[in-house]
């Protein structure tokens, strides 16, 4: 099991778009177009499962929300935040 992050960990840890609504880090991504944002959604799935470790994934019209946080430890750990920035990456 991973530790919990501080808040401060948090802060200093979670990348620039990304923010904190209590035990997890947010983020909508912006698409020209829905299927874009199909994609993308696909394509973070492939990374959450190969880590072993899921985000809530809501695709809209021309955007995609994803929340991360550590369910069995019951907040945010450097799980989230690794993610977060891989699927920065990705978009
Ligand atoms: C048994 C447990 O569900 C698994 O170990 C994994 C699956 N994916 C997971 N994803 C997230 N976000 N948090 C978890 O605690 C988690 N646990």
């Amino acid at each position: 099991m991973a530790d919990l992050l501080s808040d401060e960990e948090i802060q200093e840890r979670a990348p620039d778009d990304w923010e904190r609504e209590g035990d997890e880090l947010v983020r909508t991504f912006e698409f020209d177009a829905y299927l874009e944002g199909v994609g993308f959604a696909a394509g973070i799935a492939g990374i959450a499962e190969e880590a072993f470790h899921h985000p809530e994934i809501t695709i809209g019209w021309r955007e995609v929300e994803v929340r991360l946080t550590s369910h069995e430890e019951g907040g945010i750990t450097e799980k989230d935040v690794d993610l977060a920035a891989r699927f920065d990456d990705l978009a």
